[in-house]
């Protein structure tokens, strides 16, 4: 008797996102079938034997998952935009959110998948919920989550308890590790862009032995259609599921399943790849819309460095992955501030789809991201993401900017300028007009925005690793760090490949700028809080005064 096995794969043809959304669920499944024959006659029947690939019901147990807590979450997100009662700082809808997406996803994960060891390490824990204070939240939680259950019509559930809600919560506690198979949760990612009403997502990987082997990723407010340049869709539907498995592809359907979407209840799937642009002039990045999160001034000088002429999107949270993974940008860029450490959970689900979509993922070493080692990542310095071809002159570009200690020509050059800034100091006049002074120095194309820059030149303090260069008054440095930057302070710098950024200030209100292409929110935010002034309030007098 002889063994053949078949494998068949049906392939989605997808050149980009709107170019096919023709494709079945049915005809991706990948399938083992295990055909038995005799070789000597055909009297015998034929014995097919269809094995499900690894970790296909998982796969679908984390699609259930992710689809369900994503219409919690668009209820909650709804309610709170419309709502006047919470107001944008008043956490209590978020964490609503929060639990009643980590208690929905474990429970559909351990109901789905009864057979299997379960372990979930995931971002919220019961502690609040416990105490005589959270029993409100945890009702609502509950009713929630037993709404939520309610309106998936194709199944009926047990209703939950608080109780049952307390220990879905709870099983997210595991700590993960090398060992095992681990579940990796972000309940809402981008719980920031979740209160704005803009970007977040369900972020759900599977770990085996230490390495992502499945990811799916809902994002109930990321358009179908491309939000790159080249834009093919033309839908204004909202709402992707993007999932991969290890060796499969990364595939994108609609999370909602709309009549446009979903016809004759089949659903439509297709395959995803990253772009594979090769010239960064033509390559567009993502970073993080919070300037907290990831250091816009390094990304934009990396950008710039590499030769991207597009400005950054700016999105929030794993939503950027999945947009990567379908073409819409070529680059995600992500540098936290020194202290902040990377969580599994925030980057399992999104690399695996970006991954099996073609792209890279690394530390900003070049390091790949490492899974196993606990809730935590060790990642060098931030988070590079981009196509096989562009990765090479990425790191190039990193290395060159982050390192502090090969200068290149560029910050050599800076140096000597911010030197000559100094000993200039006396061609300034006292009506603000540093004009003449600055022209010598760049490029002059600015100047007219830079503003005041009379009696702030003083003590120059350079940080070639940032290419920046900050001059200050009458401060001493440790006012400088303190205050970031403000009045008394002119921040000038990023690459002096002409294009000097400045912030101008003076002490008063009125005379002070924001120039250059780059504008620095942390100033708003510095001055919002000096003067008590809306932030919005102090943008709009700067935007008013650049006209
Ligand atoms: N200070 C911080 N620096 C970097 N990332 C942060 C910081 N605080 C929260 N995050 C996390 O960064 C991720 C989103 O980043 P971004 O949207 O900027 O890409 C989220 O996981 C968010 O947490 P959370 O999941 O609680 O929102
Ligand atoms: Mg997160």
């Amino acid at each position: 008797m002889g063994t053949a096995t078949i494998w068949w794969r049906a392939r989605a043809i997808s050149a980009g996102v709107g170019s096919d959304w023709r494709l079945s669920e049915a005809r991706i499944r990948k399938r083992c079938i295990s055909v038995s024959t005799r070789s000597s006659c055909c009297s015998s029947p034929l014995t097919l034997i269809v094995s499900s690939m690894p970790y296909e019901k998982e796969l679908a147990a984390a699609k259930k998952a992710a689809t369900l807590a994503a219409r919690l979450c668009q209820k909650v997100q709804k309610a709170l935009l419309q709502s006047d009662v919470h107001s944008k700082s008043d956490k209590s809808p978020v964490t609503v959110a929060d639990y009643g997406s980590q208690a929905l996803v474990s429970f559909i994960l351990e109901r789905e998948l009864p057979s299997e060891p379960f372990s979930i390490v995931a971002e919220e824990d019961s502690g609040d919920l416990r105490k005589e204070s959270g029993q409100e939240t945890l009702k609502r939680i509950t009713e929630l989550v037993n709404d939520t259950l309610a309106s998936e019509g194709s199944e009926s559930f047990p209703t939950l308890t608080t109780d049952d809600v307390l220990a879905a919560i709870d099983n997210g506690k595991s700590e993960g590790g090398p060992v095992g198979q681990h579940w990796v949760l972000d309940p809402i990612d981008g719980t920031k862009g979740f209160v704005r009403g803009d970007q977040y997502a369900i972020a759900l990987g599977l770990l085996h032995e230490g390495k992502v082997v499945l990811g799916v990723l809902a994002c109930p407010n990321l358009p179908l259609a491309s939000i790159g340049s080249n834009q093919l869709h033309s839908s204004n539907e909202v709402g992707c599921l993007f999932f991969a498995k290890v060796g499969d592809g990364a595939f994108l359907q609609a999370l909602g399943g709309s009549t446009q979407t979903k016809l004759f209840h089949v659903q439509m799937i297709i395959q995803v790849h990253v772009c594979d642009v090769d010239n960064p002039e033509e390559a567009s990045f993502f970073e993080s819309f919070e300037a907290a999160h990831s250091s816009h001034d390094l990304s934009s000088s990396i950008a710039e460095k590499l030769g991207v002429k597009a400005p950054p999107v700016r999105i929030d949270s794993q939503a950027k992955y999945g947009a990567l993974s379908r073409g819409d940008g070529a680059i995600y860029l992500r540098f936290p501030h020194k202290g902040y450490r990377e969580k599994i959970w925030d980057h399992a689900a999104g690399s695996i789809v970006v991954t099996e979509a073609g792209g890279i993922v690394t530390d900003a070493a070049g390091n790949p991201l490492d899974f196993s080692k606990g809730k935590f990542l060790d990642v060098v310095s931030g988070i590079i993401v981009t196509n096989q071809k562009l990765m090479p002159s990425l790191l190039r570009a990193k290395n060159m900017i982050g390192n502090p200690l090969i200068p290149s020509l560029k910050q050599i050059s800076a140096l000597v300028f911010a030197a000559a800034i100094v000993s200039a100091r006396g061609l300034m006049n006292n009506e603000g007009n540093g004009i003449g002074h600055c022209k010598a120095g760049c490029s002059g194309r600015r100047v007219n925005e830079f503003g005041r820059w009379r009696r702030y030149c003083g003590v120059v303090w350079i940080r070639p690793s940032a290419l920046i260069c900050r001059i200050a008054g009458k401060r001493s440095m440790t006012q400088l760090k303190r205050f970031h930057c403000g009045s008394h302070v002119i921040a000038c710098g990023a690459g002096f490949t002409g294009l000097l950024w400045c912030h101008g200030g003076d002490d008063e209100a009125s005379s002070n700028c924001v120039g250059g292409r780059r504008r620095n929110f942390t100033v708003a935010e510095w001055w919002a809080k000096k003067v008590g002034e809306k932030e919005e309030n102090y943008l709009k007098q700067e935007e008013d005064a650049l006209i």
